[in-house]
């Protein structure tokens, strides 16, 4: 039986507090589901959410999805009420997709209770409405929501909305752990239950895990390994509450652990752009930490794991990133050792293979400074310039030398508050006296600078200050409190590069993170 994997990023994903697509959005991110290659997209609830009526009414004409059928959710008929006449099941036939996926109630409980009817009209709810969009040609889902919860209560009953479903038509009866409360164990128990108890072979059902444990992808994984063929999950594991499962993860453990290809060749590795694309659409920060598409999910800040690294990366990692279309990065902090600077070295283009001695001045040096509150972890850059320093044919060229600098603050009678500097340098032979105002003192500074560099280094102008971040961090032993700059320099190329400078004061903090910036993208530029 065919390998189904269900995409709910635009549905369930989309009951995460705080995300809001447009119907704009949700097109775009179809688009990017049916590259990563999912076989079902559930867009949405038609005639509920009238965003979602529209996304089916354009995605006719606006998506061509190669991979993806197209499935509109919904409920089952309202208790008591005639199929053909219930509003919300027609709706669902007026998105005019080739999928549906119906919620059902699969627990007695919450037949009695939240739909306030009896377990025998529930059972005609699930079996008129599955056989009527069945009799209009459509394929159809059915969502036993709180599958586990209500089959651990009443076995009986939960099973009888299973088998109504199946006979109807269902192409599928999708067990929902919909509370989220579910353990791996649990869940292989149920399944093995369910198929002995009905006879039906467990390809027939899916797997819809909400992550209240922690665990709906372990959950989901559990359910494949009981013979479950169809998954469920979101992008990025986006959901109601914690979340659902995360479909990265469920979908390249499933092709990489397990061995199932259920995503067309060459889709895998899309999955990081994907990921993060479809994070930038939802507004939501990609989450470094990610499984399998985090920017550090293959990121190595440990020493000794950099000195196996080097001999063969997959000794310490699960996986060859690119197979996800991630990359290895090795993070140089106060946890490396000579490995990880000859690694994030060779990552940066420099080859310290022949010079043992810098290695281990470089490891030294990163260790002492690390240790008094600089981090060189997001200041490539300046790593580089600390590292270039101890070669002798790779030194980088400083751009001017200082005599000194000094910056004022004025608070003027009208409650302007401007800043000045002034740098007196030395420029290739020649002594530079430039002043500059800025909005800031640590703007005023840069300002001067470039003054006073612009007639020898015109590509300055190209510079610009992208990002300025501030951290005071707690002295120890003893000493006061240090300050921690990170400044982020573009060239209107599309290059970026970020530097470090640490100081008790804020000022000269910023200076030593913007002097490396120079430095660093001058000596790029020269090249
Ligand atoms: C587990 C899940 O996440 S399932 C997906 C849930 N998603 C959503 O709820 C988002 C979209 N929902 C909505 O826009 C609205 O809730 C609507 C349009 C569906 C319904 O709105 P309203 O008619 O105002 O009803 P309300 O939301 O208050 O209550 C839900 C109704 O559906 C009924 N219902 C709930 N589940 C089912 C079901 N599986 N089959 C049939 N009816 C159901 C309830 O009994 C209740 O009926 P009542 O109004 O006669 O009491
Ligand atoms: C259907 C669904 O989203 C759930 O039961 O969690």
């Amino acid at each position: 039986m065919t390998f189904q994997v269900y995409d709910t990023t635009l549905r369930d994903g989309a009951q995460r507090e705080g995300l809001s697509y447009s119907v704009i959005d949700k097109l775009a991110v179809a688009r990017l589901l049916d590259e990563f290659g999912v076989g079902f997209i559930e867009g949405g609830w038609p005639g509920a959410v009238p965003k979602d009526t529209e996304f089916f009414r354009r995605a006719r004409t606006e998506l061509d999805l190669r991979h993806a059928l197209l499935v509109a959710f919904g409920a089952t008929r309202k208790a008591g009420v005639a199929v053909a006449d219930d509003p919300q099941v027609r709706a669902l036939l007026d998105a005019r997709t080739p999928a549906v996926a119906l919620v059902a109630k699969a627990d007695i409980r919450h037949v009695e209770r939240a739909l306030r009817t009896t377990g025998a009209e529930n059972l005609a709810m699930v079996r008129d409405t599955v056989a009527h969009l069945v009799a209009q040609g459509r394929r159809v889902f059915v969502d036993g929501e709180h599958f586990f919860d209500g089959f651990r209560h009443d076995p009986a009953y939960t099973a009888s909305v299973v088998e109504t479903a199946l006979a109807a038509g269902a192409e599928r009866f999708v067990l929902c752990d919909t509370n989220g409360g579910m353990l791996p164990s649990r869940v292989t128990a149920a399944i093995a239950d369910l198929t002995a108890r009905t006879g039906i072979a467990p390809e027939l059902f899916g797997m819809h895990a909400q992550n209240d444990t922690a665990c709906a992808v372990a959950n989901t994984i559990a359910a494949v390994e009981a013979g479950v063929r169809h998954v469920q999950g979101t992008a990025n594991g986006y959901g109601e509450r914690p979340g659902n499962a995360d479909l990265f993860a469920v979908v390249a453990n499933l092709q990489l652990k397990l061995g199932l290809p259920v995503l067309p060749d060459g889709c895998l590795e899309q999955m990081v752009r994907v990921s993060h694309a479809i994070a930038e659409i939802a507004n939501i920060a990609p989450d470094t930490h990610q499984a399998y598409a985090g920017a550090a999910a293959f990121a190595h800040k440990a020493g000794l794991h950099a000195s196996a690294i080097k001999v063969d990366p997959l000794l310490y990692n699960h996986v060859d990133p690119s197979v996800v279309g991630n990359d290895m990065r090795i993070l140089v902090t106060e946890m490396a050792g000579r490995a990880s600077i000859e690694l994030k070295s060779r990552e940066l283009g420099l080859d310290l293979a022949g010079h043992p001695d810098a290695v281990s001045k470089v490891t030294a040096r990163v260790k002492e400074l690390e240790a008094g509150g600089w981090s060189f972890e997001a200041a490539d850059a300046s790593f580089e310039l600390l590292v270039r320093s101890e070669l002798p044919d790779a030194a980088p060229v400083r751009p001017f030398a200082l005599e000194s600098y000094r910056v004022l603050v004025e608070h003027r009678e009208d409650g302007e508050v401007v800043s000045e500097a002034t740098v007196k340098i030395r420029v290739r032979g020649e002594r530079v006296i430039a002043t500059a105002e800025g909005n800031g003192p640590v703007n005023a500074l840069d300002e001067a600078l470039r003054v006073g560099l612009s007639r020898h280094y015109p590509e300055l102008r190209d510079f610009e200050l992208a990002d300025y971040k501030v951290r005071i961090l707690e002295g120890t032993h003893g000493t006061g409190a240090v300050t921690r700059v990170l400044v982020e320099t573009a060239d209107g190329t599309g290059r970026d590069w970020t530097t470090v400078g640490v100081h008790p004061n804020v000022v000269e903090a910023s200076w030593h993170a913007l002097v490396d910036a120079l430095t660093y993208g001058l000596d790029r530029a020269a090249v």
